[in-house]
């Protein structure tokens, strides 16, 4: 695919729920584009309507109007390329299974010859800092270990999208710190495109080549702001540049405006 046609594309995306006191409209309407390889974070106010657009993006939930293309073909269904990271590890893997078995498991449901499902689970815990607790159960590892479990089980995958839904948002500073610079080692040594979903304005700065600001619901795009910070980003140095304040700065009055409802034009 040429570096510019776009993987995924939403267009003019809308969804009006059925309420019991009458139509709640989520989401106003949407529209961005994600190119192959690039990583993404979306961050928009609490209730603003991050999980209504990620169930219409993943094919869980049909949009009221508008459409979700992934890689040219209309996304009706969870599609086989696109695989999720959710918030809550300790419920998306199997305790009676092995680290193993929990990575491999998708790639088995998708008929992968056993010798290649080892060699890719492997690889894949491998890339993550994994290498050793193949034959662990998820109850034995801590919360970061876990979610670290669950970003290998998408990687091996291979998917052409990689979504991940506030996934740090249950572990504590630190391990948040190391798994946000995991991603961004994962997106640069696999090349796999990524969509982030934080309600963290430092994180989706610090993690983002691009950062997609929502207004409250119902939800348009508030700004689509280019995060031209260095390549290289490292927790001190990245987050010590006053290039880093200044963008923070930025999501951080945009997201208030969006709280107080006043809504700019998409700009980059
Ligand atoms: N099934 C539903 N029926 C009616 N209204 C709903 C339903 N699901 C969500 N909503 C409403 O749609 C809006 C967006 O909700 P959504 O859960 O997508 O927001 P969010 O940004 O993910 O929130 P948070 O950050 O707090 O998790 C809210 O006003 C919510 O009350």
């Amino acid at each position: 695919m040429p570096e510019n046609t776009p993987l995924l594309s939403v267009r003019d995306l809308k969804k009006t729920y059925q309420g019991a006191s009458g139509p709640v409209e989520a989401i106003g309407s949407i529209s961005f584009d994600v190119r192959p390889g690039e990583l993404v974070c979306i961050v928009g106010p609490s209730g603003c309507g991050k999980t209504t657009l990620l169930k219409c993006l993943s094919g869980l939930l049909p949009p009221t109007a508008g459409s979700v293309t992934l890689d040219g073909a209309e996304v009706t269904a969870p599609p086989k390329k696109m695989a999720v990271v959710f918030q809550e590890y300790g419920r998306s893997l199997y305790p009676w299974l092995t680290v193993r078995d929990n990575v491999g498991l998708p790639l088995k449901a998708r008929g992968v010859p056993r010798r290649e499902r080892l060699a890719a689970v492997e690889r894949a815990l491998a890339e993550v800092g994994l290498g050793h607790a193949l034959d662990t159960y998820p109850w034995q590892l801590s919360g970061g270990m876990q979610q670290r479990v669950a970003i290998a089980r998408a990687v091996a995958y291979e998917p052409e999208i990689l979504v991940m839904d506030e996934p740090f948002a249950a572990v504590d500073a630190q391990t948040r710190a190391d798994l946000e610079d995991l991603v961004r080692r994962v997106w640069q040594d696999l090349g796999v495109t990524v969509l982030f979903v934080t309600h963290d304005i430092d994180e989706s700065v610090y993690l983002g080549e691009r950062v997609l600001m929502l207004s409250s619901s119902p939800t348009v795009v508030q700004q689509d702001l280019a995060i031209d910070l260095p390549a290289a980003r490292d927790q001190l140095t990245t987050r010590a540049m006053p290039r880093f304040t200044a963008l923070r700065t930025q999501v951080y009055e945009q997201i208030q405006r969006a709280k107080r409802g006043e809504t700019v034009a998409a700009t980059s």
